[in-house]
C-alpha cells in the first residue's frame, strides 16, 4: 500500500472541471513537485501547476486532505483542473514522472477498507450509489453506505464472540463443574441470534430486486393488445402493433420506473398453437419469461372469448389481468382492470396496481439491509453454522461451529479478509473511486 496513486475522478471528455485525485504517502511531496506551496489541510487553494520544466499546465483549484481524515484514510490530494483531456494526460505524465502510479478500479475506496475507514458493505453501498438509476435504489444504497448493514453485522459479531468465549469457558473448565444454567444460557444466545439472521434473511428477499430491477412480462393470446399495452405504458413505439394475429415473436423489453424502482417491461409472442416453428418458439420463450417474471401481465382482449392458453396461464401463477380494448366495450371479468390503449382509459389504475405489486415484492419497509446476493450468502453461511452448534453435541464441536460462524460474518464485512473476495467486490468499480 506504500504506492501513491492517481486517477480522474469525473468523467473523461469535455467538462467545466477535471478533479484528479491522488492518495498515498508521497501526496504531499507531489503537490511540491507540481509546483504547488501546500496549501492548509482541506482548505480549497488556487495554485498553479508546472511540469518539471517549469511550463504552466493549468491553474487548479488544490485541497490537501492529510490522513488519517480522508477518504482513503491516508495523505490525499485532489486536483480540479480547468483544463480537459489535454491537460489531464499532462498533470497525469508528471505525477508519474515523480513517481506516482494510476489507481485501479476501486482503488482510492478499497484502501479506505483496509485503513479501516468503512468496511466492505459500506463500500459496496458506495458503487451501488454511483450506478444507482432510480430513487429506490439510491435510497437503499446510500444505506449500506452508511454503514447500516456494518454496524449490524457488528452487533452480531460482538454476540457471537461472547458465546464463543463462554463455550471456551465451558470447554477449559469442564472438570470444575460449573452450574448447567451457563450451557443453558450458551444455547439461549445462539438460538436468538439465529432467529434474528433468519428474520433479517427473510424480511430482505425484496432488497436484490431493488438493486436488479422488477421483471414484468405482458401475456396473453394473439391480437389481445399486448405489444400496443407495452408502448402506451412507456409512452413510445417500443414494439410494431398490427392488426394481424402473431405479429410480435421475439421478446421486446422496454425499461420502465415504478415507483422509483426500476423494471423491464417484457412483450411476448401471442399464446396459441403457433402457425409456424418461429412462432413456436416465440410462444415457447414467451411462457419461459412468465415463468420467470417478478410480475405477469395477462392480457384479455374486452372483445373476445377468453382464450384456454390465457386462462391456463391465470390457472397456473397469479398475474395482473388486464382487459385491454375496453373502449370496445364488452364484458370485463371482475378482477381485471379495463385498460384502453387507444384512448388511455385505465392506463392510470394500471400503473398505480403496478406500482403497489413492486413495493411489495420489494417488501421497502425502508430498512433492507441485505441487497447483494453476497450478504444473503454469507449471513446464510452463519446461520447455517448457528444451526451446526445448536445441533452439537460435544462443546469442542460446537465451539469450532461458533468460530466458522463469526469467519462468515468476517467475509460479509472484509475483516476477514480473503484477497480474491476484495478483488471481485472492487472489479465491479470505476476508475477514481
Ligand atoms: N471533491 C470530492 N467530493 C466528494 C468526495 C471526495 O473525495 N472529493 N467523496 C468521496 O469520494 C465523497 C465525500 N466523502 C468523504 C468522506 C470523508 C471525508 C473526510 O475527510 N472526513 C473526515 C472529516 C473531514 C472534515 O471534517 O473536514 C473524517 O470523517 O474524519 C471526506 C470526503 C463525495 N464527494
Ligand atoms: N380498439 C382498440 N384496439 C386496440 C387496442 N389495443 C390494441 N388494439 C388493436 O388490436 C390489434 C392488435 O394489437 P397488438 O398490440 O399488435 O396486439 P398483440 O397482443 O401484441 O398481438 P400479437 O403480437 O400478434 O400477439 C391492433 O390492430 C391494435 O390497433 C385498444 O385499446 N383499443
Ligand atoms: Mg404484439
Amino acid at each position: 500500500m506504500a504506492d501513491t496513486i492517481f486517477a480522474l475522478a469525473t468523467a473523461p471528455g469535455r467538462a467545466a472541471i477535471a478533479v484528479l485525485r491522488l492518495s498515498g504517502p508521497e501526496s504531499r511531496a507531489m503537490l511540491g513537485g507540481l509546483g504547488a506551496v501546500l496549501p492548509a489541510p482541506r482548505r480549497a487553494s488556487v495554485r498553479r501547476l508546472r511540469d518539471r520544466d517549469g511550463a504552466v499546465l493549468d491553474e487548479a483549484l488544490v485541497l490537501w486532505l492529510p490522513g488519517p481524515a480522508s477518504y482513503t484514510g491516508e495523505d490525499s490530494a485532489e486536483l480540479h483542473l480547468h483544463g480537459g483531456p489535454a491537460v489531464v494526460e499532462g498533470v497525469a505524465a508528471a505525477l508519474v514522472s515523480l513517481g506516482a502510479r494510476p489507481a485501479e478500479p476501486g482503488e482510492f475506496t478499497r484502501r479506505a477498507v483496509m485503513n479501516g475507514r468503512m468496511d466492505l458493505t459500506a463500500a459496496e453501498g458506495v458503487i451501488d450509489l454511483i450506478e444507482a438509476e432510480t430513487a429506490a435504489q439510491a435510497r437503499q444504497a446510500l444505506r449500506l453506505a452508511g454503514g447500516a448493514l456494518a454496524s449490524v453485522s457488528q452487533g452480531w459479531a460482538d454476540r457471537l464472540a461472547a458465546l464463543l468465549a463462554r463455550q471456551e469457558a465451558l470447554i477449559e473448565f469442564e472438570d470444575e463443574d460449573l452450574p448447567g444454567a451457563l450451557d443453558g444460557q450458551l444455547a439461549d444466545g445462539i438460538a436468538a441470534l439465529a432467529a434474528e439472521m433468519a428474520d433479517r434473511l427473510r424480511a430482505d428477499e425484496g432488497g436484490e430486486r431493488v438493486r436488479t430491477g422488477l421483471d414484468v412480462a405482458i401475456l396473453g393470446a394473439p391480437n389481445a393488445g399486448k405489444s400496443s399495452l407495452l408502448n402506451a405504458l412507456v409512452g413510445r413505439e417500443a414494439a410494431i402493433v398490427s392488426a394481424r394475429a402473431g405479429t410480435t415473436r421475439d421478446i421486446v423489453e422496454a425499461r420502465l420506473v415504478l415507483a422509483g424502482l426500476p423494471a423491464v417491461l417484457a412483450d411476448t409472442a401471442g399464446l396459441r398453437e403457433a402457425g409456424d416453428e418461429i412462432e413456436a418458439e416465440g410462444v415457447r420463450r414467451a411462457l419461459n419469461r412468465g415463468e420467470g417474471a417478478d410480475i405477469v401481465l395477462a392480457v384479455l382482449a374486452c372483445d373476445a372469448h377468453p382464450d384456454p392458453a390465457t386462462l391456463a396461464l391465470l390457472a397456473r401463477r397469479d398475474c395482473v389481468v388486464v382487459a385491454s380494448k375496453a373502449d370496445l366495450g364488452g364484458e370485463v371479468p371482475g378482477h381485471a382492470i379495463p385498460v384502453s390503449a387507444r384512448t388511455g382509459e385505465g392506463l392510470a389504475a394500471l400503473r398505480a396496481r403496478l406500482e403497489a405489486e413492486a413495493l411489495r415484492l420489494a417488501s421497502l419497509s425502508g430498512s433492507t439491509l441485505l441487497a447483494r446476493p453476497r450478504h444473503r450468502a454469507a449471513i446464510r453461511d452463519a446461520l447455517r453454522w448457528l444451526r451446526e452448534a445448536e445441533g452439537a453435541v460435544l462443546p469442542e464441536l460446537r465451539a469450532d461451529a461458533l468460530r466458522e460462524a463469526l469467519r462468515a460474518l468476517g467475509r460479509l464485512t472484509g475483516r476477514v479478509g480473503a484477497e480474491e473476495i476484495l478483488d471481485r467486490v472492487f472489479a465491479e468499480f470505476c476508475i477514481g473511486k
